[in-house]
C-alpha cells in the first residue's frame, strides 16, 4: 500500500498529538504513527503514574505523621501497595485512552499503529505500508538507558517502565542514580514501607543543582530513612542467593549493599537507533539525539524533531513547547525559537524542588555581579502552619539590570510558587515589579517580594 499525506507525525508523546491537532485544524491530511501506548512516556511510565504514586506516598507520610497534627489512625495506617498501583494504572490508563480518542477523532488524521522507520527522506515504512510526505515530524521520545552486561551480571534490573508492573512492594530497593527518576521513586517507596538505598556516582545527588541544595535535599530524604551513598564507584551487581549484591565502593565486599530489587535510574537515551535516520540523512549527535536548529528543523529539509529525541529538553513542558514553536513557525508566521525558553523544572520529591534559570554556581561562573536573596521555609508562615518547614527559597538577580536570573525553591508548594518568578522572567521586568506587588496571605508566594527585598551580593561559598 502506498499513501501520501501532507504531514507524517511519528510518535504520540507530548508534541505529536497537539501538532497533529493543529495541522488537522488547518485542513492538512496527516498520518500519525504510534508503535506502543498513546501518550508516550509521560502518560504511561513517566509524569502521570509517578505523580499519582507520589500522591499516595504523601498520604502515607501524612498518616504516619498524623499525631503531629492531632490526628491519629487507630491501629496505624497501612499501605495497600496493589491498591496504590491500581490507582496509578487507572489514572494513567484513562489519560492514554483520552490521547488515543483525541487523535483518532481529528478530522483528516489517519492513525497507524506500528513501528515507523525512514526508507529515505520523505518516505516512512510502517510494516508493509509506505507513507510519503514532504513534511515529517519526529516525536519518538526516549527510554531508560541500560546497565552494561558486565555490570548487571545476569541480574534483572528494573527501570521506570518495568517498575510500573510491580505487584508487590520490594523489601529493599536499591536505586542506582540520585536524580529525578531515582529520588522520586526512592522517597515514595520508602514511604510505602520499603527499605531504600540510593547509590549516586560523584560527590552529590542532583548534580545539576548547587551543592548546598543537594545537601538539604539529601537531609530531607535521610530523615525519612532513605539511605544515600554518594561517591559510588566500581558499581556492579551480582546475584546473591535470591538477593542482589550491589558493589558501590571499590575494594572490600563487605561494603556491598544487599537488596531485593534494583532500579536503574542513571539517565535516558533517545529512541533514534531504530528509526532509519541514516537512510534519510538526518544528523544525530554522539549520543543519538537528533540535531535541530532554533525552529526544530533537522539537517534534512522537511524533517523536524520534537521532544526528548532532540536533546534540547527532557520534560513534558519542553516537548509541548517544541510543538508550539513548530506550529507557530509553520502555521502562524510567528518566529518562535528554542532559545526563547527559560529552563524550568520541578523534582517531585516531597517537598518538591523547583528550579528556574541558573544556579548560584552558574551565576558565579558567569562572572556577572549577582545578588542573592534567601529565606528558610521555617520562616514562611504557610509552611509552618502546614507543618512543612523543610527547605528554603533562593532567588538570584543580575546586579546591573535587576532582572531575575534564577531561583531555587525547595519546600512545600514550591512547584506552584515558582511560577510567579517564572512569569517575571518571561515578562522581562526588574524584580522591583514583584517587590511592590501585594500577594495573598497566607501563601508561600507571599514571601517572594520579601525575599526579593533582601538581596545581598552573591559570593563564592
Ligand atoms: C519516571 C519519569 C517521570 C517523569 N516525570 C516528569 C515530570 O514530572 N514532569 C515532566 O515535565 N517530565 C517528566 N518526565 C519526562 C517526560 O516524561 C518526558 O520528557 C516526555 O514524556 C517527553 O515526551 P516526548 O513527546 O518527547 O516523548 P515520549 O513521551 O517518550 O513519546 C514518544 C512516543 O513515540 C513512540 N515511538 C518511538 N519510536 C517510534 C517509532 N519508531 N514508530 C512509532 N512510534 C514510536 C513511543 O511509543 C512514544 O509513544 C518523566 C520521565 C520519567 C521517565
Ligand atoms: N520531575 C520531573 O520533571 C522528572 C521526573 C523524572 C524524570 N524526568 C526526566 O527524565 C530524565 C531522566 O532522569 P534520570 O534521573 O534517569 O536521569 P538524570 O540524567 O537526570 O540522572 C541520572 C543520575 O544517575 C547518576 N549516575 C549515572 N551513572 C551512575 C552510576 N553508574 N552509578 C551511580 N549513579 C549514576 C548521575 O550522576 C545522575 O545523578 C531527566 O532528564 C528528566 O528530564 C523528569
Amino acid at each position: 500500500m502506498d499513501d501520501t499525506f501532507d504531514a507524517i507525525v511519528i510518535g504520540t508523546g507530548q508534541a505529536g498529538p497537539a501538532l497533529a491537532g493543529r495541522l488537522s485544524q488547518a485542513g492538512w491530511r496527516v498520518a500519525v504513527v504510534e508503535r506502543h501506548r498513546f501518550g508516550g512516556t509521560c502518560v504511561n511510565t513517566g509524569c502521570i503514574p509517578t505523580k499519582a504514586m507520589v500522591a499516595s506516598a504523601h498520604v502515607a507520610s501524612l498518616l504516619q505523621r498524623g499525631a503531629e497534627y492531632g490526628v491519629s489512625v487507630p491501629g496505624g495506617a497501612q499501605v495497600d501497595f496493589p491498591a496504590v498501583m491500581a490507582r496509578k494504572s487507572r489514572i494513567s490508563g484513562r489519560s492514554s485512552q483520552n490521547v488515543e480518542q483525541w487523535v483518532r477523532g481529528m478530522p483528516g488524521v489517519t492513525v497507524i499503529q506500528g513501528h515507523a522507520r525512514f526508507e529515505e527522506a520523505g518516505v516512512v515504512r510502517v510494516g508493509e505500508r509506505l507513507l510519503r510526505s514532504p513534511r515529517i515530524f519526529v516525536n519518538v521520545g526516549g527510554r531508560a538507558s541500560e546497565l552494561a552486561p558486565e555490570i548487571r551480571n545476569g541480574v534483572t534490573v528494573l527501570n521506570n517502565a518495568s517498575l510500573m508492573a510491580l505487584e508487590r512492594l520490594p523489601e529493599h530497593l536499591g536505586v542506582v542514580g540520585g536524580s529525578y527518576v531515582g529520588l522520586e521513586f526512592a522517597q515514595m517507596f520508602r514511604r510505602f514501607g520499603a527499605r531504600v538505598t540510593v547509590l549516586q556516582r560523584g560527590a552529590q545527588i542532583v548534580p545539576r543543582e548547587d551543592a548546598d541544595v543537594a545537601r538539604a535535599l539529601q537531609q530531607i530524604l535521610e530523615r525519612e530513612g532513605v539511605e544515600i551513598r554518594t561517591g559510588s564507584e566500581c558499581f556492579a551487581l551480582r546475584p546473591e542467593g535470591d538477593r542482589i549484591a550491589a558493589r558501590w565502593r571499590c575494594g572490600d565486599e563487605q561494603d556491598d549493599i544487599v537488596c531485593t530489587h534494583v532500579l536503574n535510574a542513571t539517565g535516558r537515551r533517545p529512541n533514534t537507533d531504530d528509526l532509519g535516520l541514516d537512510r534519510a540523512g538526518v544528523r544525530v549527535d554522539a549520543r543519538g539525539y537528533i540535531e535541530v536548529d532554533e525552529q526544530l528543523r533537522t539537517s534534512v529539509e522537511g524533517i523536524w524533531a520534537l521532544g526528548d529525541c532532540n536533546g534540547r529538553g527532557a520534560f513534558t513542558h519542553t516537548a509541548y513547547n517544541d510543538f508550539e514553536i513548530v506550529a507557530a513557525n509553520l502555521l502562524d508566521k510567528d518566529p518562535r525559537r528554542l532559545s526563547d525558553r527559560i529552563p524550568a523544572y520541578a523534582l517531585y520529591t516531597d517537598p518538591p524542588l523547583a528550579r528556574i534559570g541558573i544556579t548560584s554556581g552558574e551565576a558565579l561562573a558567569s562572572g556577572r555581579p549577582t545578588l542573592i536573596g534567601e529565606r528558610p521555609m521555617s520562616r514562611v508562615g504557610r509552611a509552618v502552619q502546614k507543618g512543612e518547614e523543610q527547605g528554603f527559597l533562593r532567588v538570584l538577580v543580575d546586579a546591573q539590570t535587576r532582572h531575575l536570573v534564577g531561583a531555587t525553591l525547595l519546600g512545600v508548594d514550591a512547584d506552584e510558587a515558582v511560577h510567579a518568578l517564572l512569569t517575571l522572567m518571561y515578562a522581562r521586568q526588574p524584580v522591583d515589579t514583584v517587590q511592590r506587588a501585594v500577594f495573598i496571605h497566607p501563601t508561600v508566594s507571599e514571601l517572594l517580594p520579601t525575599v526579593l527585598g533582601s538581596l545581598r551580593p552573591l559570593e563564592a561559598p
